[in-house]
């Protein structure tokens, strides 16, 4: 793993002066102590998706995981092990504050990616990595990352974190979808969509807050709020790789947020144009983590959308934006789900 590069564990995110977060008691019931943790139980994110191979001085390889039915590449995954391969570079006492990539050129499922690193400036208080992912020979992603060190400042504030329903008293993706595959008058067409869902082997969990919401039944808001974590298992400590899955997760299920005030409209295609974040705190990637996500603006075939990463504690761990082609046409009969 690229990480080896750095000498062990290393903190490469940021870090404004906050402590690790603390544990809520659902996370320490579901903290395996490292002794127990095996192969299987950690996250396949950081035991496959996230597990760069060195080639040569600032040049990596990273294979897929999961990728979705457009059968281009997972633009988290693009992004996430883009800033792996910025980070290899990044001495230890740097932590990623920001990154900023455009997606260029769909990613090709059927070849592994190459990520080619530009140490672009190692400055005093910060370093910036310009890093293309390529594949044939061309870039698919280009993507710079920011690394700051700590200064701790007086000036600090945050948005308020939205009051929603704990992870506890929700259902998972896959929980809702048995509950709607139970209804005995789902429409084929919905059964056989829900069970493609099912198969879907993404590394991340989701407990949607508003379920029939979450699934556009009705334009009820412009958000769309949904408690997330890397499944398996990860651990304290590692900033850097929090950032990285943080980046992977960040770009699920996102631009579809633009459509949700428009439901009698589907995407015919869609695709990621741009992505930007900003780390803020420390957090724990794979902990549940709310995603609290809108749509200020949609026109000329393209969305806007915007998150925001809370801590269960309230923190506002990260803050994301992104653009998005979106080629919509009218839905023709209502889901029956
Ligand atoms: C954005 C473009 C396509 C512009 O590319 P372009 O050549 O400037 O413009 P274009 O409009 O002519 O688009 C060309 C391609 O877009 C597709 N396309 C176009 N219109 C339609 C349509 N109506 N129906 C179906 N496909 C369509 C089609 O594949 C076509 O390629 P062709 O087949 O002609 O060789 C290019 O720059 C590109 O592919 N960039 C990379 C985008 C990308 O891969 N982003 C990351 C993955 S998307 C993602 O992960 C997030 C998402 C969206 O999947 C999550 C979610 O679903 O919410």
């Amino acid at each position: 793993m690229v990480e080896r590069e750095m000498g062990g564990s290393t903190d490469n995110c940021n870090h404004s002066g906050d402590t690790e977060p603390p544990k809520s008691p659902e996370d320490e019931s579901s903290e395996r102590p490292e002794a127990q943790c095996t192969q299987d139980l950690k996250s396949v994110l950081i035991t496959s998706v996230l597990n760069l191979e060195k080639l040569d001085v600032d040049l990596y390889r990273g294979t897929h995981h999961w990728v979705p039915r457009s059968q281009r590449l997972f633009g988290g995954q693009i992004v996430g092990q883009a800033l792996v391969a910025a980070a290899a570079s990044v001495s230890d006492n740097l932590y990623a504050h920001s990154l900023h990539c455009y997606f260029v050129r769909a990613g090709d499922p059927k070849v592994p990616v190459l990520y080619q690193v530009d140490r672009t400036r190692d400055g005093r208080s910060f370093t910036v990595r310009s890093v293309r992912a390529i594949q044939h020979g061309q870039p698919i992603l280009i993507c710079q990352a920011s690394f700051h060190m700590l200064q701790p400042s007086p000036l600090q504030h945050q948005f308020t974190m939205p009051v929603v329903p704990q992870p506890e008293d929700l259902l998972t993706v896959e929980e809702l979808i048995h509950r709607y595959l139970s209804k005995p008058d789902l429409a084929k067409k919905s059964r056989q969509g829900l069970n493609k869902l099912l198969a879907n082997e993404v590394p991340i969990e989701i407990k949607p807050v508003h379920p029939p919401h979450f699934y556009r039944l009705s334009a009820v808001e412009l958000r769309k709020l949904f408690w997330v974590r890397a499944r398996g298992y990860i651990g304290e400590g590692n900033m850097k790789l929090h950032c990285c899955v943080a980046a992977y997760v960040s770009d699920y299920a996102f631009l579809g947020t633009a459509l949700l005030p428009h439901p009698n409209y589907r995407a015919q295609f869609s695709a990621s144009l741009d992505h930007a974040m900003w780390f803020h705190n420390t957090f724990r990637s794979d902990e549940w983590m709310l995603y609290e996500c809108e749509s200020p603006w949609a026109g000329g075939s393209r969305g806007l959308v915007q998150g925001r990463l809370w801590r269960r504690d309230g923190v506002l761990a990260a803050s994301c934006s992104q653009e998005g082609v979106l080629r919509v046409k009218p839905v023709t009969e209502p889901s029956k789900l």
